[in-house]
């Protein structure tokens, strides 16, 4: 394909993206791979390169463009090399008019800037669009750190993670045998922590309420070594695909608990009173993880957090009666966002009597209300809010 050619198909998907973006349709990703499975005469260069345009777009641009003509022309504003590739000639972009700007460049959509700056600094902005590294955990149950590292001499351990190793950019480590054999899962190392702040140990009844596919899951499992009860539970499906995540992990018993959104109490019964931990990784906006995913920017509203905060405080009010005496709640969100974090911790101190703060047993992060706050720049991580509760009553 000529340089124009990938130029309109980085339109194409532009155009689809944000239409999907604006509908609550498909992620960019899924609509990618759709698009060439239909257009088989794209080679792998030409996938790459379209791709590269597709995310450079998305990423350069906080609040969704216009059109995806508009998102292609901002981004050949910043790449003179690009502005040649719109020659208006068969399947090319038209040239670009003088008084053609295209799509403004920005981090934070401007809906949002202010409540970003309420928890970071103007110089911890760009890390939360760079590339994400490839952080690996490793799982205790079937290798320790040292084996890991005999195989793959180009990882660096983490920086807080005991478990925590990064490997250079583009690793392909699902093709591994180590990854095969359970022996690491791929994991960002603020996900590590998040699992490390529930001091999960062997032994100990351990609900995680809000499970996903079970990435936390697993590493509640390696640090509890086999022994006590974990129980996973969601309300998406997804949770169904844990099962075999777990026996490949070598993760021997776990309940797994599909939730009705509506009846969740119900089903969660039997466990009141009876955890030493309950982890929430509560659903939220994930402006933590917009450097994975920066399409994310365009697809979050006013309404959507509404609607997010509120489940947030639902989940909290569900999980809180499993603890113990003296057990632990564990909330994290992967945001940045006070509201979804701090605030939403201090809305449920606010209201419910006999919970304790507790240290967090790592320094990454910095405090933040009840918890702390970790983000891409300071800490390397996704950014992510987590805070330990104890019941005292
Ligand atoms: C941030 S994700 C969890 C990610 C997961 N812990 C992991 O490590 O991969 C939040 C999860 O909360 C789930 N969720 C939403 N509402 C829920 C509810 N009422 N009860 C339990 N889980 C809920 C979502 O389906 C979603 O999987």
């Amino acid at each position: 394909m000529t340089p124009g050619a990938r130029a309109q198909a980085a339109i194409e998907l532009l155009d689809e993206i944000i239409a999907a973006a604006k509908a609550g349709g498909a992620a960019a990703d899924t609509i990618i791979v759709r698009y060439f499975k239909t257009r088989r005469y794209a080679g792998s260069g030409d996938r790459r390169a379209i791709r590269e345009l597709v995310y450079g777009a998305i990423r350069r641009a906080g609040d969704c463009p216009v059109d995806g003509r508009a998102a292609l022309v901002g981004l050949a504003r910043e790449r003179p090399e690009l502005v040649a590739a719109f020659d208006g000639s068969r399947h090319c972009p038209a040239p670009i008019g003088e008084d053609e700007v295209g799509a403004e460049a920005s981090i934070i959509p401007q809906w949002l800037d202010n409540r970003v700056a309420a928890t970071l600094s103007a110089d911890e902005l760009p890390a939360l669009l760079e590339r994400a590294p490839l952080d690996l955990r490793v799982n205790r149950l079937k290798a320790t750190p040292e084996d890991v590292l005999a195989f793959l001499p180009e990882a660096r351990p983490g920086a807080f993670s005991p478990d925590a190793l990064r490997l250079p950019e583009g690793h392909p480590i699902e093709a591994s045998p180590l990854y095969a054999e359970g022996k690491v899962e791929v994991q960002d190392e603020g996900s590590q922590l998040i699992a490390l702040a529930s001091r999960a140990a062997p032994g100990m009844t351990v609900i995680d309420l809000c499970a996903g596919a079970g990435g936390k899951t697993l590493a509640l499992a390696a640090m509890m070594g086999g022994e006590g009860r974990l129980i996973a539970c969601d309300v998406d499906r997804r949770l169904m695909r844990l099962g075999a995540r777990a026996d490949r992990a070598g993760v021997g018993s776990l309940d797994m608990r599909l939730l009705d959104g509506a009846r969740e109490a119900e089903r969660l019964a039997d466990l009141a009173g009876a955890a030493d931990v309950v982890l929430i990784d509560a659903p939220c906006s994930g402006t933590g993880t917009w450097r994975r995913n920066p399409e994310a920017r365009w697809r979050l509203t006013e309404a959507r957090l509404a609607r997010l905060t509120a489940l947030q405080a639902r989940v909290l009010e569900l999980g809180a009666p499993l603890v113990r005496l003296g057990g632990r709640l564990v909330y994290a969100t992967c945001s940045v966002l006070a509201e979804e974090g701090r605030d939403r911790v201090a809305a449920f101190l606010a209201s419910h009597a006999g919970w304790t703060v507790e240290e967090l047993p790592f320094t990454a992060g910095k405090a933040d209300g009840a918890g702390r706050l970790l983000n891409p720049a300071s800490d390397g991580t996704d950014g992510f809010f987590v805070a330990s509760l104890i019941r005292s009553c």
